[in-house]
């Protein structure tokens, strides 16, 4: 059957919304926003409109096959094609952040890795002033928005797919399991680890998560497509008469009602943009912003919330005094480096260079159930604490920097107390400060060369202290705002960054399972030796995971938080946040399944509160 493919249409238009009033208005029908309006929709005395700026894209194999990922970055039917501004730190360059601008959001392009981080990582959450967001009170939502389909036992025996159904959801909308196609190239990372003494983590999803496992992926176990907020939270309740979402809807501003103010303002409704035209909807009971980390924070600030510094640079009268809002940004960021392999172990490579192999795997892809290598996604993890780079001398000089150079910083109170968990964090036996995926294909496909075989490395920075920002730049929404990240601005970030890519080269790759199949690194290669051409190659050649969080920060008001901790925007009695953008501080691993479980626990609030 082809029904991974089958078309289907969004019905709202302009005028079923404009001038109209709705219970609930949901900011972003991205990974958030779709789930928060599904459920929220499942109260069927309220009504909820859900305003997008992209386009639905159901249905299509860019974004449902999984081999495809990244075939719609760039493109801006897809990506809002945001970049940061050159950066201070490395030399000017100038990073790209692809993010979903479509129904879904980056639920839609994400790389559907399916994880969870380390049990003290979310109780840090907590010590900043969150009661309610740690590790235990967070395990329903955790498992709310999953439906775990076990693999199939002969090929988990070979791949090492382990997992623990007591971990793990099993009636959520969101379909997870292992993938069916792992290259033989990938067999390499048990061994390779077990003989650096690392630990090989059983279930990954049980609160601890340094050492080498197999990751799931959010994607479906017989079709083998895209899980994502837009196919599985909300096509199959589509038909709920309390739902609409307006695609192609960018949200201009928030519309404060004029009445009392005491106890805070109340958000009577917003504007939007369609085609050109502004219209205006209104909500009677909430207006909710999942228009994520970067979304969030130009909304309030068209809207008067924010720095008063900000806004008067673009002429925005302030309404709500809240400086917070879009800094304490912090992202994961990486590098990738790429070794060939010897002839006859499997890679898959082949898909890109191979015209005929890969239509033998189209067609495999194409029946039912799917097999084959464009249901490829990444498994194969490996998480390092400071430890395994760096003895014990150099790690405490690295830390005793790090504390001076963060004593130096302008620092809102918040970020004091963060980072000062984040210290002691990294120095904690359990904790990582790096994650090495290993992928059994060349991750810079323009250096390789078509007859070769290759595995890569993305070696990906976990605990970054560097804080940046975002900041509209004009009072036009139409105008992306100023994203500075400040990568770098603190060196432990390009100090481990830089050792860990040594690390695969000098350590990693020497283990007797990698020397066994590989045969010579190709990228970067050795024109990268010493310190300086390692630290100058990291800086011209780094990129961003597009996990960005903490512009609207959960965190006490006098600490620089933007919202409470039942997601509520400091001085407003119905404005809440709802997606990636209210976590202070990052997290080791991929955020997507706590973006879900944010989500989940948000409007399981929003529900108490107004029943
Ligand atoms: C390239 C890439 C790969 C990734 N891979 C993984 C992975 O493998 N595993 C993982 O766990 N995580 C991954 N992530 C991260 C993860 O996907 C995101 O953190 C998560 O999807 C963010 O969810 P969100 O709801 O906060 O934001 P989004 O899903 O981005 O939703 C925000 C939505 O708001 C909309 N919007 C913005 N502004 C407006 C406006 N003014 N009006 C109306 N709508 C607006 C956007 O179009 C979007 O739909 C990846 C991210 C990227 C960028």
């Amino acid at each position: 059957s082809s029904a991974p493919f089958e078309r289907r249409s969004l019905t709202a238009s302009p005028s079923d919304v404009n001038g109209k009033t709705f219970s609930y208005i949901v900011v972003g029908g991205g990974t958030a926003g779709l789930t928060v309006a599904t459920r929220l929709s499942e109260d069927a005395t309220k009504t909820v409109v859900v305003l997008e700026a992209g386009d639905p894209h159901l249905n299509e194999p860019q974004i449902l096959v999984p081999a495809e990922v990244g075939s719609v970055y760039g493109n801006p039917a897809y990506d809002w094609l945001y970049n940061s501004v050159p950066q201070t730190h490395a030399g000017g360059v100038v990073v790209n952040m692809t993010r979903g601008k479509v129904l879904g959001g980056t639920s839609a392009l994400n790389a559907m890795i399916w994880d969870r981080s380390a049990e003290f990582e979310y109780n840090n959450i907590a010590q900043l002033g969150n009661s309610g967001w740690n590790w235990s009170s967070l395990q329903p939502y955790f498992k709310k928005p999953e439906n775990f389909t076990h693999p199939d036992p002969a090929f988990a025996q070979k791949f090492n797919l382990t997992f623990n159904d007591a971990t793990r959801g099993h009636s959520g909308p969101i379909q997870t399991t292992f993938p069916n196609a792992i290259p033989g190239s990938e067999l390499t990372l048990e061994p390779a680890g077990l003989s650096l003494g690392l630990k090989i983590i059983a279930d990954p999803m049980g609160g601890q998560t340094k050492g080498v496992w197999r990751s799931t992926s959010s994607i479906d176990p017989v079709h083998r497509t895209r899980s994502y907020s837009a196919n599985s939270y909300f096509v199959p309740n589509q038909g709920r008469s309390n739902l609409v979402v307006l695609t192609g809807a960018q949200v201009s501003k928030i519309n404060w009602a004029t009445n009392s103010t005491s106890g805070g303002l109340t958000a009577s409704g917003v504007s939007f943009l369609s085609n050109g035209t502004t219209f205006t909807v209104s909500a009677s009971r909430e207006v909710i912003l999942s228009a994520s980390t970067i979304g969030n924070p130009q909304i309030l600030e068209l809207s008067g919330v924010g720095s008063k510094s900000v806004l008067s640079k673009v002429g925005i009268n302030s309404t709500i005094d809240l400086p917070g809002v879009g800094e304490n940004m912090q992202e994961h960021i990486f590098t990738t480096q790429s070794y060939a392999v010897k002839t006859g172990v499997e890679t898959l490579d082949p898909l890109l260079f191979n015209q005929s192999f890969f239509l033998q795997q189209e067609g495999l892809f194409a029946a039912t159930p799917a097999t084959g290598d464009l249901g490829y996604t990444a498994t194969g993890v490996t998480f390092l604490g400071l430890s395994s780079l760096f003895n014990n001398t150099a790690s405490n000089s690295l830390l005793s920097s790090l504390d001076s150079q963060l004593k130096g910083t302008t620092r809102t109170k918040g970020q004091v107390q963060q980072q000062s968990i984040q210290v002691q964090s990294v120095r904690r036996q359990d904790s990582s400060v790096v994650e090495v995926l290993a992928e059994g294909v060349h991750t810079t496909p323009d250096q390789a060369d078509p007859n070769t075989g290759y595995i890569s490395f993305l070696t990906l920075l976990q605990q970054p202290f560097s804080r940046g920002s975002t900041h509209i730049s004009s009072a036009n929404v139409l105008d992306h705002p100023t994203i500075d990240p400040n990568y770098f601005s603190i060196d432990f970030d390009l100090t481990v960054l830089t050792t860990v890519a040594k690390f695969v080269r000098t350590t990693l790759t020497k283990t007797p399972a990698y020397a066994n199949v590989i045969t010579a690194e190709q990228f970067p290669g050795p024109s990268v030796n010493t310190d300086d051409e390692w630290t100058a190659w990291v800086k011209a050649n780094f990129k961003t995971q597009g996990h960005t969080t903490g512009t609207c920060s959960m965190m006490p008001q006098a600490n620089g938080g933007v919202v409470d901790p039942n997601l509520k925007v400091y001085g407003t009695k119905n404005l809440r946040i709802v997606d990636l953008s209210v976590m202070p501080q990052q997290f080791s691993g991929h955020p997507q399944a706590l973006v879900y479980a944010i989500a989940e626990k948000g409007a399981d609030v929003i529900k108490a509160a107004n029943k």
